[in-house]
């Protein structure tokens, strides 16, 4: 039976109060620590120090949103890989399709950047995406294969263990998002896991984002290349990201 990777980002939402709540919530649940699935969660930057202190000791794993490639140095307003791992992540958020649409993020920064997180320890998890137009142009593939040569471009062999990539179609994500059909998505997953095997030496784990929901969930998680899900809406509330773990486990367990 796989161990799922099932995480969520909470993109730019949440008080102080409610990332506590959220991570207290979780830690009070079984799936804090179970063995059967990998859980992270990302909070928003200000946050990261506090829900890391609280769910330490726990298999979380806790990540940031963004970071920057360069250490320390004059970049106002950006964060660096050190201060990340400094606050308790482990993992980093790389090239999410919101930071390419509106804040200037490219294959190129995203590749220095993945090079960084690895050379500072914190597992990159990589973002790639089509959006509508390539996906209704059947153009799909190509783009999925150019945005993963390009993340892994400076890490290659160094990456398995260390890279994890998650294929969210943009035109699944957020409101108006249409979840993509399992099928359609395990098979992107299937070249993936082929395409960085040649890259890195291994095939690295392929997470599906994008309108993941309570109903939608298991039949994902469960196809054969899909190594996990990254969610947003539906586990924004701890209730209805516990549910979504619940619901995954049971169901690989029943097919294992
Ligand atoms: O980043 C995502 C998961 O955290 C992604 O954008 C999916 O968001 P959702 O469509 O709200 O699940």
């Amino acid at each position: 039976m796989k161990t799922p990777w099932i995480g969520t980002s909470w993109k730019m939402n949440k008080t102080r109060g409610e990332a506590r709540a959220f991570a207290e919530a979780l830690k009070a649940s079984p799936f804090a620590t179970t063995a059967k699935a990998q859980p992270f969660v990302i909070p928003p930057f200000p946050y990261i120090a506090e829900v890391a202190d609280i769910l330490s000791g726990t298999r979380v794993k806790i990540g940031a949103q963004n970071m920057h490639w360069e250490t320390q140095g004059a970049w106002t307003g950006e964060v660096s890989p050190l201060m990340v791992r400094d606050c308790g992540a482990t993992l980093v958020e790389l090239g999410h399709s919101e930071r390419r649409t509106h804040f200037g993020e490219t294959d190129e920064t995203v590749s220095k950047k993945v090079a960084a997180a690895v050379k500072q320890g914190l597992i990159a998890l990589v973002c790639i995406g089509d959006t509508r137009s390539e996906y209704e142009a059947g153009a799909t593939a190509d783009v999925l294969a150019k945005q993963t040569r390009y993340a892994l471009r400076d890490v290659g062999r160094a990456a398995p263990g260390k890279v994890i990539i998650a294929y969210e179609p943009v035109w699944s994500i957020g409101e108006g998002g249409i979840p993509a059909d399992p099928d359609f998505a395990n098979a992107q997953h299937a070249r993936l896991k082929t395409l960085t095997a040649e890259l890195t030496g291994q095939p690295l784990p392929i997470l599906y984002g994008g309108s993941v929901n309570p109903q939608n969930c298991c039949d994902l998680a469960a196809m054969s290349d899909i190594d996990g899900l990254f969610i947003g809406r539906s586990a924004w509330d701890p209730a209805g990201y516990i549910g979504i773990i619940d619901a995954v486990i049971r169901r690989l367990g029943e097919t294992a």
